[in-house]
Formats: structure tokens, sequence, C-alpha cells
């Protein structure tokens, strides 16, 4: 899906996140000011605690900044009705997660049809655009087999195959090789570069690993909930 107007895919400006608990106030994130372009690819790092997954979650309306923006296409989406939200993550976004969250008794090739049927495309028609994803993530010979059939690192390329299906502009990834070997994120990251490389989608990828991070673009680094750094390495 290409972009419609002019300026960034995503932008979060003065972004604050502060959770009341009590008497007691956490400011998790800290005027947080930064943008993703179309089609980019970037990583999100900082130790545990320091806000990576709650600024993931609003940047994609999961949950509500308690100050600042986020706009997507020039819409500050932060002001958007749940049922408003809903519907753009259905067409826009795409999730990847540390546990695969695929259905345990569906197939690979239903679990990635799975969003397309709930946007009401017609089953041969979904299965078909399944299928063509699920051999674009190197699974063609894995259709039938349910998630417990799978490996690690199968079931996290399902969910990468279902992230896609709907050709969202951004993926958003929380620590989505968090749970595998050495090796097999390693795989599975090189897999999302090279999808990224293909498509017109941005990734936005959460990960404690900075070796794996160092294989992207851009890196935002997040403490205590401020960015410290955003850097662009030059090719
Ligand atoms: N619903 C909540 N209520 C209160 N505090 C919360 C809530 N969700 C998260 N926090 C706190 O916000 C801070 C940031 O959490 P967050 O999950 O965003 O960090 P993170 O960088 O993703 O950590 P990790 O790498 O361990 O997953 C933590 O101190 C956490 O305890």
């Amino acid at each position: 899906m290409t972009t419609t107007s002019s300026g960034p895919l995503l932008e979060c400006r003065q972004l604050g996140r502060v959770y009341a608990d009590g008497q007691h106030q956490l400011a998790v994130l800290k005027d947080v000011n930064f943008s993703i372009a179309a089609g980019e690819l970037m990583a999100i790092v900082g130790s545990s605690g320091s806000g990576k997954s709650t600024l993931l979650h609003i940047l994609g309306g999961l949950d509500k900044p308690t100050s600042g923006e986020v706009l997507f296409r020039n819409e500050v989406i932060s002001r958007w009705s749940s049922n408003k939200l809903a519907d753009w993550r259905n067409r826009e976004l795409g999730f990847i997660y540390q546990f695969h969250h695929l259905l345990p008794e569906f197939t690979a090739l239903e679990n990635v049809a799975m969003p397309l049927w709930i946007a009401g495309k017609q089953r041969t028609m979904a299965l078909e655009q399944a299928e063509h994803w699920l051999a674009k993530v190197g699974l063609a010979n894995r259709q039938h087999h349910r998630p417990s059939e799978l490996s690690g690192g199968e079931r996290q390329r399902v969910a990468i195959a279902r992230a896609l299906v709907n050709k969202p502009a951004m993926v958003l990834a929380d620590e989505p090789t968090g749970n595998l070997d050495t090796t097999t994120a390693n795989q599975v990251f090189d897999l999302m570069l090279q999808l990224n490389a293909e498509l017109d989608t941005a990734f936005v990828i959460v990960t404690h690993d900075q070796t794996l991070a160092a294989k992207l673009p851009r890196t935002l680094h997040l403490q205590h909930g401020q960015l410290v750094t955003a850097t662009v390495d030059a090719d």
C-alpha cells in the first residue's frame, strides 16, 4: 500500500505515558519524538523496563499516550475511537510477538488466512493468498501442519506471513526472536530484512539484542523512557 499524503508514515510528537498507581506516578515515556518513513526498517532497543513495549503499543493504537500525539499519514490516531483504531489496525498494521500467538487448532495455512477471513475475504481467495505468503517465508511444505508440529523458528515465520497477508503499511514486532536460539533468531531477522527490502512495508522491531539491531539501518535507543540517540548508518 503506498502513501497517499506527503510526510512521514508515522510521527510521534512529544509523546509521554504516565502510569498512575495510587499515590505514585510512573513516567514510562518522556518527550519521545521521532518519525517513521514509508517502508523504513528500524529497531527499538533499551534495557528491561525502558518503555519499549509501551511505545510499541502506543504506535499500534493499543494504548494511548497521556501527553503528546501519534500521527499516521498526518492524522492524529490518539484521538480516534476504538472502532476506528481497530479498523485501521486491520487494514494498515501487522503485529508479530515474542510468542507466536497462532491458533493451535488451525493449520499454518489457516492461521495465515485468518486476517483475510476476518476482513471478509472469500475462503478460496484467502487460502490462495495465505499459500503465497507461506511460500515467501519458506514454508511452502509446512502449510498443513498445526503450530505444535512446527519448530519455534517455523512458528515465527508463520507469524510473519500472517502479519503481512493484509499487505500492511507497517509491521510492529515486539521481541520477535526473543524466544529463539541465536542461529534461528538470525534467520528470522534476516527474513524480515529481506521482506522489508521487497515490500513497501515499514518494520519497527523491538529487541533487547544489540547484535540483531545492528543489522538494521536505524536504531532508536530508549533509556528510562527517553530517546537517547537515533542513528542512521550511511551506506
Ligand atoms: N499497565 C501498567 N501499569 C503500571 N506500570 C506499567 C504498566 N505497563 C508497564 N508498566 C511499567 O512501565 C515500565 C516500562 O515497561 P515496558 O514493558 O514498556 O518496558 P520494556 O522496555 O518493554 O521492558 P522489557 O524489555 O522487560 O519487556 C516498566 O517499569 C513497567 O513496570
